[in-house]
């Protein structure tokens, strides 16, 4: 039963060596079948000439399936080269109720049988039996199988730190054991990309991973709380239990940036499955426009916002983030409905059809979308001048009557529509087109909603579950078009403390009155921080009721100067400093690009090297990264220093959340500096 770490230690090399068995046998089949596909397609060409369509076709698919085998045998291998590195990172031995025998349940990312003995040694972390690791500790428990509740008692639990085959150490359970293994992960140095954190899923991200009962589920959780994690996890676990009803491509994330997606995009791979298809708010809206109209980013209305905005500018974006704004929207299209056609009679070759007649139709359609109309109404108007006259409309008469159908309503072209709207509305100041045409970025969705209402737009039928990352992003307006193009179920995670634009924000609420049938956890654990940065952050945004885990570190410092210039001189110093410490990352985070750019230049004259991220990056490679708040949020940093933290640039609601969002990036330390005067946000 494997009971000290020496008997450990020998049946790792005992699972080992079945694994390398595995493996040399996968090599040796497909050995082979590569050797039938070649001697199937010899055979082929040189017996061509005598064979009958029947025969060669019979040929190509025995080789398209040999080559089908091939393929999963090649996945396969992977895994076991996976479960090579690290076989199992968690042991519990199960005495189920009513049995005298318990058995040692071996934990991994995949599972592993002997298939000689038909035996499984190791389980896969999302099997039914798995849940039991992470949900109990020594003692009674249960796991739910397909069809029962399984109960009975854990009376032994491990935890093994496994690498490249190597036990590197192993602890034995007791109440506090997830804590020991928890600690000494989340002591390491950060890692360019986002980790798998299956060894050490807590009981609270696990009921959030397994649950499949909501149809939509809305995850509201503190900053560092393992969202984006359990996120993913949770995509994991879901391609695992309903393999059979959705697959990786059926899935698709909704995130921030290229730079976040760039950052998670390990995870899934390291978890055994495929990587999903990620978009951001922005691609997504270039798509459903069709490509023809151009819009300001979201960045660059981030970054006006944290410059002076002029309050007609603030207000632009709150009106049209809200659900007031879609009603007014809606009773605009009911206006269009009743009064926005004006039928006319009409003249074709002396024969006249009547504007009630054209009326009728135009309301009989209404089940297609008013500019989707037109056709079917003067296809109408074709058959009744047959009908009625004996007539038949020539292509020319057509194409005429065609125009006239149309210019009874006032537009055909949605952006004419979507100025109307705001004349309509009695506000066309509501609506100011910026440079080459430009729409402002508070206007995209609106008009995607607009567009949809007029022309109608087919939703993505083909994705099965949704993931929304940084829900406290999108505004009303967005989530209402989100939820008419994905019909499917959801996964919405999000931290209303860290939005970067407070005046189109949603919050919790908001969001389950739009996507109904929806359940909501909380998280309140922060897994990121040192106790010391989370207890610091919290004073930032009061209110915020992230639970620190006990892990303990500098306290942040906040070192203030009389210039600009020694500010500077001490952040390139502290970045001298970093390539002498045990940190693998340091992030400099700025409030503004432009700040970021001033930091730059000046860190390349001292001759200093850094990765500027700004809005056109694709990717995150850590180390050292220059960059502004907005960009940095959903990634993390050994270390954090947030320069410029005075009271002239920290000062307005805006301001504070880029701050919070700033400081809750640091994993092991924190520094702050200003000239001047310090933010009144940090003082406390
Ligand atoms: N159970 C866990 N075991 C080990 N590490 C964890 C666990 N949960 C979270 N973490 C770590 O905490 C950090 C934060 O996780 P993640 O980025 O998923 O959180 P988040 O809630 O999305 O954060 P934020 O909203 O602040 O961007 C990551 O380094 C992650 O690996």
């Amino acid at each position: 039963m494997n009971t000290s770490e020496q008997e450990e230690k020998k049946y790792l090399n005992q699972i080992l060596i079945k694994i390398n068995k595995s493996i040399a046998e996968i090599d040796d089949r497909v050995e082979t079948q590569l050797r039938d596909i070649n001697e199937a397609k010899a055979h082929l060409q040189e017996h061509k000439r005598d064979m009958d369509h029947l025969e060669k076709n019979a040929i190509r698919e025995s080789v398209g399936q040999i080559a089908m085998m091939g393929d999963a045998a090649v996945s396969k291998k992977r895994r076991l080269h996976r479960l090579r590195d690290i076989p199992y990172f968690g042991r519990f031995d199960f005495l189920q109720k009513g049995k005298t025998k318990n058995s040692p349940i071996y934990v991994g990312v995949h599972n592993f049988t002997d298939e000689e003995k038909n035996e499984n040694l190791i389980f896969d972390w999302r099997a039914p039996i798995s849940s039991i690791f992470y949900d109990f500790e020594l003692g009674e428990a249960f796991f739910q199988s397909k069809t029962d509740k399984v109960e009975g008692e854990v009376t032994r639990k491990r935890q093994y730190r496994i690498r490249g085959g190597k036990m590197e150490y192993m602890i034995e359970s007791d109440l506090t054991i997830q804590d020991d293994l928890l600690q000494k992960e989340l002591n390491k140095a950060s890692s360019t990309k986002m980790k798998n954190i299956v060894a050490t899923i807590q009981r609270e991200q696990n009921a959030i991973i397994r649950n499949e009962n909501a149809y939509n589920l809305i995850i509201q959780g503190v900053a560092g709380s393992g969202k984006t994690s359990i996120a993913l996890h949770r995509i994991a676990y879901l391609l695992y239990k309903q393999k059979d009803t959705i697959s990786s491509e059926e899935i698709l994330i909704i995130s921030p940036n290229k730079v976040f997606a760039s950052y998670i995009s390990n995870v899934l791979p390291e978890l055994g499955e495929e990587s999903v298809e990620e978009t951001s708010m922005e691609d997504l809206a270039n798509r459903l426009l069709e490509y023809e109209i151009q819009f300001q980013g979201f960045f660059e209305q981030v970054s006006e916002l944290l410059d002076n905005p002029p309050a007609a500018l603030q207000e632009r974006i709150s009106v049209k983030s809200g659900l007031d704004f879609l009603r007014k929207m809606d009773e605009y299209m009911v206006h269009l409905e009743n009064k926005g056609f004006d039928a006319q009679d009409i003249t074709i070759n002396k024969k006249v059809i009547p504007g009630w007649f054209i009326r009728e139709k135009f309301e009989q359609y209404n089940r297609f979308p008013i500019l989707k109309r037109f056709n079917e109404i003067g296809r109408e108007v074709v058959a009744s001048v047959y009908r009625e006259y004996g007539y038949e409309i020539t292509g020319k008469e057509r194409a005429q009557l065609q125009q006239t159908i149309r210019k009874m309503f006032p537009a055909t072209n949605l952006r004419t529509l979507y100025k109307n709207f705001y004349d309509w509305l009695g506000n066309p100041k509501l609506l100011k087109m910026r440079k080459g045409s430009q729409y402002e970025y508070s206007d995209v969705y609106p008009l995607i909603y607009l567009k949809y209402k007029l022309e109608g737009i087919q939703p993505f039928y083909k994705v099965k579950h949704l993931i929304i990352d940084e829900m406290q992003d999108y505004s009303a307006v967005q989530y209402q078009v989100l939820n008419r193009m994905f019909t499917c179920r959801k996964t919405i995670l999000g931290d209303i403390n860290q939005s970067v634009n407070p005046f189109s924000s949603s919050n919790l609420e908001v969001i389950q009155q739009i996507i109904s049938n929806s359940d909501c956890m909380t998280m309140l654990k922060s897994y990121r921080s040192t106790y010391e940065i989370t207890e610091f952050t919290k004073k930032i945004k009061k209110g915020v009721m992230a639970e620190p885990i006990e892990r303990h570190g500098n306290q942040p410092v906040i070192s203030g100067f009389m210039s600009i210039g020694d500010e500077i001189d001490q952040t390139l110093n502290k970045l001298v400093q970093f390539e002498e410490s045990d940190h693998n990352s340091i992030g400099i985070i700025c409030k503004t690009q432009e700040q970021a750019n001033t930091l730059h230049t000046a860190i390349k004259e001292r001759g200093l090297s850094i990765d500027m991220l700004d809005a056109t990056s694709a990717s995150f490679s850590g180390g050292k990264v220059l960059t502004t708040a907005h960009l940095a949020k959903g990634l993390e940093f050994d270390q954090v220093i947030v320069p410029f933290a005075s009271n002239t640039n920290y000062k307005t609601e805006a301001d504070l959340q880029m701050l919070y969002i700033a400081c809750t990036r640091a994993m092991h330390e924190l520094n702050l500096s200003f000239t001047g005067k310090l933010t009144d946000f940090l003082k406390n």
